[in-house]
């Protein structure tokens, strides 16, 4: 099956409202490869009025709450994003998981809910530099999948995106070879545990220092169909990033 690239630029806490503006002219004046779907999730303040602007791809939240509504301070819902057009949300990025100490399980409960809702979602995965050193990464990577296999059955609207921790703002980018390896361990452990349908079908992106530099020669791994790129994404070279398959 043919898996159409998906790249995906996470904004994470960056920009100001006039950033954001000069961001989605680039991408809307950018002759972006028209077989590559593009995703850029801004800081939440900002995606009302990247939805109402953006010609050049779909917007996603960055977190949601894995509750509709209620008590929460400081959070916000599936139900809000969809509320105002998002059509995709990341969860389980790293920095959820390490600075703000969510587990497996409130991420998984997050998966379901966004899902039920109706928004796509970018899971994120990802081994430490210890867990790797170990040779933990695919028993760390597998057991994340797990606790997502244990709240949901249907995986045709997620993504899965492999962001070895390490790799993650450091300009240490993980080897073509790392990153097929492992995004061939996930897909066969999709087959196993979900389908052989779910498995060819799936897009897994790596992510984690991807620049334009380095992202023709990730890309062209078989099991590497896309990327979630931070740092490189508030840049112009995004724009070469999604269009490094042509
Ligand atoms: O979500 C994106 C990843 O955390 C990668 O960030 P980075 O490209 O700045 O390393």
């Amino acid at each position: 099956m043919t898996r159409t690239f998906i790249v995906g630029g996470n904004w994470k806490m960056n920009g100001s409202q006039s950033t954001v503006k000069d961001l989605v002219a680039m991408l809307n004046n950018a002759n972006l490869d028209k077989n590559v779907e593009v995703v850029v999730a801004p800081p939440s303040l900002y995606i009302p009025s990247v939805i109402s602007t953006l010609k050049a791809g779909e917007v996603a939240g960055q977190n949601i709450y894995a509750e509709s509504k209620g008590a929460f301070t400081g959070e916000i819902s599936a139900e809000m994003l969809k509320d105002v057009g998002a059509k995709w949300v990341i969860i389980g990025h790293s920095e959820r998981r390490h600075v703000f100490k969510e587990d497996d399980k409130v991420i998984a409960k997050k998966v379901k809910h966004a899902l039920d809702v109706g928004l796509k979602v970018i899971y994120c995965v990802g081994e430490t530099l210890a867990d790797r050193e170990g040779n933990q990464t695919t028993a760390v990577v597998f057991s994340q999948l797990q606790a997502v296999a244990s709240e949901i059955k249907d995986w045709s609207n997620v993504v899965i995106a492999y962001e070895p921790v390490w790799a993650i703002g450091t300009g240490k980018v993980a080897t073509p070879d790392q990153a097929q390896e492992v995004h061939k361990e996930i897909r066969e452990w999709i087959k196993k545990n979900v389908s052989p349908q779910a498995a060819d079908a799936i897009r897994i992106q790596y992510g984690g220092s991807v620049n334009s530099g380095n992202c023709k020669e990730i890309g062209m791994k078989p099991d590497v169909d896309g990327f979630l790129v931070g740092g490189a994404s508030l840049k112009p070279e995004f724009v070469d990033i999604v269009n490094a398959q042509q």
